[in-house]
């Protein structure tokens, strides 16, 4: 395994942020961790990359991980190009080695910009290719399409289907449930502290997904019943939105909340 996690306790204060977490991943699988704010995803990439200890159970890691966190870590003033070298020296890497993260995550025409100079969806390709300069077995990315438009969301996450057929395993969190669909994604669900279900997306949805009419009244009242009839709605509906079998419909089965909520 790349990266193996057996009860894994993490405590802030009183707070109890991951509670008994068991987690494997293995070369070549990508997997994305889901589950409401909160739920302790950025906690589990935290300690799987050796930023935090985890105060119970055991935490295994093949190799140095490539993280790249929720905020952004660019130096502004270097240039795309010069960023790379950066990343390059930091691990003993040859600079023409890093600048072939170029053209996967579509720096290639902005390679002698200023890093600072460049838009969020550009600097955060940046800041993922940055992570994964040393090419590393585990790869951790902590909601990595994050504000991304649609274009820089699939260059990411083409890049990370590459990683995932050079055999890294590559770990990373969403709020955004088409995109792990499109990726195929394994999945594990975290809710406060605990993963809830694991799986791949088909097994998730046969398993825990059906159609549901989701009603606003104008009361702003959100009612959800099973099914996919619009019959019977009255006046006093605002909007009403069927979701059919989905990973949505598997999230909100297990959660009781819509993944963007
Ligand atoms: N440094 C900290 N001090 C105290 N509590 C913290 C700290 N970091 C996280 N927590 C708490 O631990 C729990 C898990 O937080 P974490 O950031 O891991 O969740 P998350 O699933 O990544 O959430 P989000 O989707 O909002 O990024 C939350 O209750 C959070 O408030």
């Amino acid at each position: 395994m790349s990266l193996a996690l057996a009860g894994v306790v993490k405590r802030y204060g009183e707070r109890t942020a991951l509670d008994g977490v068991d987690f494997e991943v293995g070369a070549g699988e990508v997997v994305a961790l889901l589950g409401p704010n909160g739920a302790g995803k950025s906690t589990l990439v935290s300690i799987a990359a050796g930023l935090l200890k985890a105060d119970a159970g055991s935490v295994s890691v093949r190799g140095r991980p490539g993280l790249a966190p929720q905020d952004i870590g660019i130096y502004p003033s270097l240039t795309v190009r010069e960023n790379l070298w950066a990343f390059a020296e930091l691990h003993g890497v040859s600079r023409r080695r890093a600048e072939r993260l170029l053209a996967p995550f579509v720096l290639t025409e902005l390679a002698d910009r200023a890093a600072g100079t460049l838009s969020g969806g550009e600097q955060r390709r940046l800041h993922t290719a940055l992570a994964v300069v040393h090419r590393p077995r585990l790869v951790l990315l902590d909601e990595p399409t994050a504000g991304a438009d649609t274009q820089t969301r699939s260059a990411i996450l083409r890049a990370v289907l590459e990683l995932a057929s050079d055999g890294a395993a590559v770990v990373y969190t969403t709020h955004y449930l088409p995109e792990v669909e499109e990726l195929d994604a394994g999945v594990a669900l975290l809710e406060a502290g605990r993963i809830i279900a694991t799986g791949s997306v088909s097994e998730l949805v046969a398993a825990h997904a059906e159609s549901v009419v989701e009603i606003t009244y104008t009361d702003g009242r959100t009612v959800r019943r099973a099914g996919t009839s619009l019959h019977g709605l009255g006046d006093d509906v605002v909007r009403a939105e069927v979701i059919r079998p989905s990973l949505e419909a598997a999230y909100l089965a297990l959660t009781g909340r819509r993944s963007a909520e």
